[in-house]
């Protein structure tokens, strides 16, 4: 399944137009980075940042990492040139912001051609309202992740969203629930706050507890905390070996239900022990 394939736990964005940020990449820990051209770019950076993502693109440098580019949406005055500067580029993901529908992705398709997967923003109401239907055009389109912008969200909606982001939950499980029915991944939106780790801890915990397989940041501080969070505990992966050890026992072979340190447990459980155990070797042999 897709998400077993790497781990995504820490997705960085950093905006095309700063150099510096993006020569630092190579010594940071995260599992993948967004190049950015939309928000964090200003209209008169624009055209230099597109040819300064394509130039680091490459180089080769990003390599060790997902190499995903945010463009701008389709109707800007940058959005239909970012899609086809990509085309053929060497990179493994086009995020696409404030998807409204499945058209949206088709469009951008027809114009990238064969080759990187799109991953969609869902960050407006008409995204939201769209979700299971952006999610069902996966296959066809090539979308693998659908990430959350908590930004325009709030905005949209006029919502105080605040650290425990209550007006949003029924939307976070919405994104969830629709990523898991498509089988493409889910991840969680950014936190703005860079300077207290405590509540970036909570704010990555709050998202691993949803069911997000990881968390766009925006800044290098906030990597280690993701890197945790999403990442199975030691002690989840030696019980999920337990379960796995339980059920291949010869008595238990014909067994759907069986009795592990005290609790039930059912195939299923088994089914989540062996994606707990493939998603640690993928995140062991990242690190
Ligand atoms: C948020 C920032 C503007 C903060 O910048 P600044 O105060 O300058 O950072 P620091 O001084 O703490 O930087 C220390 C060093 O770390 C490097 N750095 C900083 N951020 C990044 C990064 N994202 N990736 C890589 N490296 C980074 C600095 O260059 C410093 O190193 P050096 O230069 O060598 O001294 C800034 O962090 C930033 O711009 N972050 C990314 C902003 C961004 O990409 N925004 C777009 C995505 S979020 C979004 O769009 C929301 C969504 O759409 C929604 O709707 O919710
Ligand atoms: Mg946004």
């Amino acid at each position: 399944m897709l998400h077993l394939e790497r781990p995504r736990r820490s997705v960085l964005f950093m905006p095309a137009s700063n150099g510096r940020a993006i020569a630092r990449a190579p010594s940071l820990n995260c599992d993948s980075v967004i190049l950015d051209l939309e928000d964090s770019v200003a209209s008169e950076a624009k055209l230099a940042a597109r040819g300064a993502a394509l130039a680091v693109l490459a180089t080769g440098e990003l390599n060790v990492f997902e190499r995903v580019v945010r463009v701008n949406s389709a109707d800007t005055a940058w959005g239909a040139d970012d899609l086809a500067a990509l085309r053929g580029a060497p990179l493994d993901a086009v995020l696409l912001p404030k998807v409204d529908g499945p058209d949206t992705l088709r469009a951008a398709r027809d114009v990238l051609g064969e080759g990187p997967a799109l991953w969609a923003m869902i960050e407006t109401c008409a995204g939201v309202a769209a979700l299971r239907s952006i999610a069902a055009a996966a296959r066809e389109t090539g979308l693998a992740a659908l990430v959350l912008g908590p930004n325009d969200l709030a905005r949209e909606l006029r919502c105080t969203s605040g650290e425990d982001r209550a007006p949003l939950w029924p939307i976070l499980t919405e994104v969830v629930l629709s990523a898991r029915l498509a089988g493409i991944v889910a991840l969680d939106g950014v936190t703005n706050v860079i300077d207290d780790a405590a509540a970036i801890e909570r704010a990555c915990a709050q998202g691993a507890r949803w069911g997000f397989d990881g968390k766009t940041l925006i800044h290098p501080a906030q990597i280690e905390a993701a890197n945790g969070a999403f990442a199975p505990s030691a002690e989840a992966v030696a019980r999920a070996e337990r379960i796995v050890a339980a059920f291949a026992l010869p008595e238990h072979e014909a067994r759907g239900a069986i009795r592990v340190e005290g609790e039930m447990v059912e195939r299923l459980h088994l089914a989540e022990a062996e994606r707990l155990i493939a998603l640690d070797r993928a995140v062991q042999s990242r690190q």
